[in-house]
């Protein structure tokens, strides 16, 4: 469980989080839902331990992860894994050599045991016959799901995807989030998912919090959305997409 208590974070004087409050349950998929600048990756970097915030407590299964020197840090982030936005992946190397590249790095694993949890999860995210393309001759679809599979080949309880359809076509977005929703039914993961795409939130999240102004202004099922009276929750949900 990952839990956020009070956390206030500024970058220089300016505030961006105000005594925020979050609780993100094993085996959920919650999303943070806010329009872009709000803070949202700055909230994902927090639980990652990247960034400290300037007061207020972060716990990982109960670990207070903001007392933590950064040597203490990787078995707590070896429970999560990310999909960063613009994917991270290698540009010259193959998708199996990206997919890889993170556990030949770590785990010293067998070259053989490697090369069966590489074969895993480009089975899981399609990708038979790419295994020896660049990233390059992909598309966004396809790059996002080559990101999902080197974040799960740790095998984490929780895996955190910032922005996981942004710039991806309707289809290629319906594909990403079925495979969100899978990874919850098959492997029994929990999910937090940053988006500013409300269909996202409708899409596969079981709850979600909405901030605006550096603050949550609603934090509950993903149904209950359409009960708010906040006149921000009203008008995104009329417009659909959040822009400032
Ligand atoms: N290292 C930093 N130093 C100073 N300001 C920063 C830093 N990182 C982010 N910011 C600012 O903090 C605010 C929140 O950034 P963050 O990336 O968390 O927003 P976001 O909600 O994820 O938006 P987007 O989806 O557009 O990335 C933004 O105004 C951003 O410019």
């Amino acid at each position: 469980m990952i839990e956020l208590q009070d956390v206030t974070l500024r970058y220089g004087n300016r505030e961006i989080l105000n005594k925020v409050s979050l609780t993100i349950e094993d085996n959920k998929i919650k999303a943070v839902l806010g329009p872009s600048g709000v803070g949202k990756s700055t909230i994902l970097k927090l639980i990652l331990g990247l960034i400290k915030p300037n007061s207020g407590r972060i716990l990982i299964d109960g670990v207070d992860i903001t007392l933590l020197k950064e040597s203490k840090m990787y078995p707590i982030r070896r429970k999560m894994g990310i999909v960063f936005q613009g994917n991270a992946l290698f540009d010259s190397m193959t998708i199996s050599e990206n997919m890889g590249f993170f556990l030949r790095e770590n785990l010293k694993l067998s070259e053989q045991e490697t090369e069966q949890r590489v074969q895993e999860q480009i089975a899981f995210a399609g990708l038979e016959g790419y295994e020896d393309a660049l990233p390059e001759n992909l598309s966004g679809g396809m790059k996002k799901r080559v990101a999902i599979g080197r974040a799960l080949i740790f095998n984490p309880a929780m895996i955190l995807f910032d922005e996981p359809t942004a710039g991806l076509d309707p289809v290629s977005s319906k594909k990403i989030l079925g495979l969100i929703s899978s990874l919850r039914q098959k492997n029994n993961l929990g999910a937090v998912i940053v988006t500013h795409i409300i269909d996202d939130v409708f899409q596969v999240a079981d709850n979600v919090a909405v901030l605006y102004k550096g603050e949550i202004i609603f934090d509950d099922d993903t149904e209950k959305l359409h009960d708010s009276t906040h006149p921000f929750i009203q008008s995104i949900l009329s417009d659909k997409i959040l822009e400032q």
